[in-house]
Order: C-alpha cells, then structure tokens, then sequence
C-alpha cells in the first residue's frame, strides 16, 4: 500500500498525505547484526503533519530502525533516503529536521530544566562568554511555554514528574526548528500512569500543530487509536504494511503484529479464592507516596494495584520486597512460612521475589549475558552447595527462554543486545525460576508486545491457579484487568476503594483511579 492510497481519518488535524506528500521517505533499510537480521528491505513514508505510529511485536526491529534514522547504527547497502525531497545516507548523517526522544530521554536529572535545555541548544551568552541568566530563563520559558506545562525551571528533573521530563525531552528536541520536520518518540509512554499520558498526548497534538509529523512508537493499543493516523506494522523486521487508523480494530492490529489471531481484550480466567490461607499480610505501610496502607493476599489470589501518579502505587511493590529505602516503614509478615511481623525495611530476608519498574536501572545487569542475567537469582539451588553446576544452570535458561519465548541470538547474549520487550521477559522469568510462593510486580508489560503480554498474563495465572500469590501494581489497566482477582485503589497514599475484578469494566477502573462518581 502507498501513501498515496491511503485517506487520513476525518475529524484529525491533519491532511491526507496524498496532498501533503511524504516528509521522510526510506526505501529498502536492512540491518544485519553478528546473528540477526533486525530489519530486511523495510520501507516506509511519513507524511507531513501527520502522526504516524510503528508497531510490531517485540524484537521486530522498530528500535534498529529509530537508530539506524538516528545514524546510531549504519545500514545495509542499498537503501535509499529522503528529507523534504533531499536524499540523505540513512545510518550515516541525520537530516536537521529528524529529531528524537528516545526512551531513556538523554536527560540529566541532577539538573533543572533550564540547564539540561541549555545543554542541548546553547546558553545565551554575553560579552567574554558570560551566560546571560536572564535571557537564558526566558528563552526556558518560552521555549516551555509552547506545552502548556507549569514546571518549576530551575528545580532539578529528579524531583519533576515522569510526564514533565518527557515534555522537557520533546522541548529539547525540538529547539532551535520551528515547523517541518519529523519528530520520533520511542515509547514515550511506556511507564506513564493513566493521568499523565492525556497530558503527553495534548502535547503531541500540539506538536503536530505546528506542522510536525510525528513517528510514535508504543506498544499501547489504545494510544495508537487515539492518536495515529496511520500505522506502519512490522514482524520479524519486515514491513507487513501501513494501514489507516480508521480502518482498523485493535484485534485487526494484534493480528497484524502477531501473525495470527490475538484478543488484545484478553482476560485471564483465575478463579476467585476466598477458601485459601492468607500467605501476604502487611499493616500500615508508609513511604515517600503511601500514607498507611494495610493489605492482606491469598494463595491464588492476584491482587491487583492501582492509582494516579503520586498515590503510591508504584511505591507500594518496592516496599513490601524491602526495597522502599530510608522512607518505607510498616510491618509485613507470611504467615504460610512464620506468625512473626518483620520491619518492611528488613523485608529483603523474607526474598520476595520483585519485576521493577524500570528494567534498564533495576531490572536487568546490562554487562551480563542472557543467561548470567535469568540464572542469577537461582544460582544457591543450582549444584551442590559451594559448586555451580553448569549443565543445570544451561537447562533452567533453556527452559525457562522457551517458557517465555525469550527472542535472543542464545543464552551467552549480552543482554544489552535484547530488545525491550525480551529484556522484560528475562527479568520475570529470573524472578520465576525461584518458583516463588510470593511475588510481587511493577508494571509487567511495560514495553512488552500484545502477544507476549497475554503469554504472560497466562502463565502468571496458572501460577496463580497452583498456588502462587501475586501482588501487581501496574499504571496500565490493561494488566489489571487482565489479571487480577481484587483490585485495591490507592489515593494519596491510601486504600481508597477495593474493587472485585470479575465483570469490572475499563471505564469502572478508571472512574475509580480517578476517585469519580461511580
Ligand atoms: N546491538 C545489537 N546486536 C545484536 N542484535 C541486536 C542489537 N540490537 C538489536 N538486536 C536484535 O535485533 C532485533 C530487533 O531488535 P529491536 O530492538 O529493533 O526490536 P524492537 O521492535 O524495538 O523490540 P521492543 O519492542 O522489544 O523494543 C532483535 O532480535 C534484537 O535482539
């Protein structure tokens, strides 16, 4: 399918393309890493003005092919590139109007805002090289002001909220261009709660206003319907197509991605336990965000976590695996294993295994291989005491890569060659290879495509289904409602609602986040 084919939906604020033509035109990109053909002959067409989502399943090369257009990586020979009709060579040069934020966003927390928008556009300067504050905070302002976002400049980003430092990410990006262009956002949304992610996407729509095409990539379903106009699909690094927005499903885009048959409205059929023991109790839990939050889980119980940034959600994982740092207190106790109440800031003894949230800092040991990053939480029960033996370490990888359908070049990978979404996959499976009786997750899916994310809602629910007590704090209500039993909601820092999952529906969850009327 061209462009040209293609009609942009009624209602958007852009126009077709077949009027507007092709801002960013590539043809024929192929990348071969030592092992993996990331991308094969893939082309595609961005129009202007339009916001144009990629999507593909874990692995199928939507990250090679941000950085090959970021000239992170060189190509293949044989492709072939154009900016506003102007060739350039793709992996090699970058075009001035191509700008990107990519997932970690390239900021330095321990810096405000002005300072790390300096960092990229330059400090106004005066007479002998001095910095001209005043300007300087002006430009900040004005540059800022073009988001609607009431930041503090000059408090350090640590302290800003996720969606500030993203907007402060798409700002930088942009300085200095005004107008035509593409700008490319990779996941901007993955760890974003509900509340913030509306914010992001009227500072996308702003974006767009200004006359800037936009290349997103998510793995969100429902972002892409509210957002794109077209889609460009690919699998396996091959371009399946592009497709108006207008004219798919959800179930029609999984299926694209996938290959077969997906329903991304999966929910995974955990039986309600009520007649079990109580194996999770934990009483007045408090930390930077939680205000006193007692709770108690089941065997077989999926308990669910949710809330609006700020209100602990996120928080409350860390703390019950002893991880909360300096400012978590509360008690927490199993009584499967022992009547005794321990500190929450001496919980790390108890080993409940945690997937956190942010797998590049906390998640996976990016100078490890595959197999050294799945394995190291089993390596005490792997040999005899004082030896490791090998041969079992290799087969509890094996088994557990197939489990999760790890796409990796082998075991002794780096890590750090993984996408995303199969670096996600390493970090469950290591917390599940200890074949815990608790365990606790942090956003699950975050960066995990459609197909992997319901292979993972079924094996954590069978795990439930034998016994297994999950806990699952998640800013994505999709995981919620796929998985979990009972639903406590947290506001500032509370239980404010508990919700029985079984014929919950998205909107009733998210009118409960938002602490609506019911
Ligand atoms: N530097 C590298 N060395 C070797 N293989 C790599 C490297 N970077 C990516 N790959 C491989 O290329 C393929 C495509 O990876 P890529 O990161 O582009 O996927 P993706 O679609 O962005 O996935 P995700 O949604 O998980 O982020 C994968 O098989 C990956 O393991």
């Amino acid at each position: 399918m061209s462009v040209s084919e293609n009609v942009v939906g009624a209602g958007r604020t852009s126009l077709a393309p077949a009027q507007t033509g092709a801002v960013l035109r590539v043809e024929g990109l192929s990348k071969t890493f030592p092992g993996t053909r990331a991308l094969d002959d893939v082309s595609i067409e961005i129009a202007r003005g339009e916001i144009h989502a990629l999507m593909g399943q874990n692995g199928s090369g939507k990250s090679t092919l941000i950085k090959l257009l970021a000239a992170y990586h060189s190509a293949d020979p044989g492709a072939t590139a154009e900016m506003d009709g102007a060739a350039f060579e793709i992996g090699k040069t970058v075009p001035h109007g191509l700008r990107f934020v990519h997932q970690d966003l390239g900021l330095i927390l321990e810096l405000s805002a002005q300072d790390n928008l300096a960092l990229r556009g330059g400090f106004a300067r005066g007479f002998g090289g001095r910095v001209l504050w005043r300007q300087q905070e002006a430009e900040t302002r004005r540059i800022l002001a073009a988001f609607d976002v009431d930041l503090d400049i000059h408090r350090p980003l640590a302290a800003a909220t996720p969606v500030e430092r993203t907007v402060v990410a798409i700002a930088a990006a942009l300085q200095g261009w005004d107008g035509d262009g593409v700008l490319v956002l990779d996941e901007p949304t993955a760890v974003l709660p509900h509340d913030e992610v509306q914010r992001l996407f009227d500072v996308v729509t702003q974006v767009r206003k200004r006359g800037t095409s936009v290349l997103y990539v998510s793995h969100r379903m429902d972002e892409i319907f509210t957002l794109a106009d077209r889609v460009t699909v690919l699998r396996g690094g091959r371009r399946v197509g592009t497709y108006d927005i207008d004219g798919l499903d959800s179930r029609a885009l999984a299926t694209l991605m996938v290959g077969n048959d997906v329903d991304p409205d999966f929910r995974a059929d955990v039986v309600v336990r009520t007649d079990t023991s109580v194996t999770l109790e934990a009483r007045d839990v408090r930390g930077k965000w939680l205000r006193g939050v007692t709770l108690e889980a089941r065997a077989g119980e999926i308990l669910g976590i949710a809330g609006l940034a700020g209100a602990g959600t996120l928080e409350l994982p860390y703390v019950l695996a002893g991880q909360g740092g300096p400012l978590a207190s509360g008690e927490i106790r199993l009584p499967g294993r022992s009547e005794q109440w321990h500190d929450v800031r001496h919980a790390g003894q108890l080993g409940i295994p945690l997937v956190p949230s942010d797998r590049q800092t906390e998640g996976v040991i990016a100078e490890f291989t595959v197999g050294e990053n799945l394995s190291l939480s089993s390596l005490r029960g792997l040999g005899r005491p004082g030896h490791l033996s090998g041969g079992q370490e290799r087969s509890l990888v094996e088994q557990w890569s197939e489990r999760l359908d790890v796409v990796a070049a082998g075991p002794s990978a780096p890590i750090s060659t993984l996408s995303g979404g199969n670096q996600q996959k390493v970090v469950l499976a290591r917390c599940l290879a200890i074949s815990p009786d608790v365990l606790v997750l942090c956003e699950p899916t975050a960066g995990v495509d459609i197909g992997t994310r319901v292979a993972i809602y079924q094996i954590i629910a069978d795990l439930a289904a034998a016994g297994l007590t999950v806990i699952v704090a998640s800013s994505d209500e999709g995981d919620l409602l796929a998985l979990a039993t009972r639903i406590l909601v947290l506001r500032h820092g509370v239980v404010a609602e508990e919700l029985a999952a079984a014929g919950l529906t998205k909107n009733e969850l998210i009118r409960a986040i938002e602490g609506a009327e019911q």
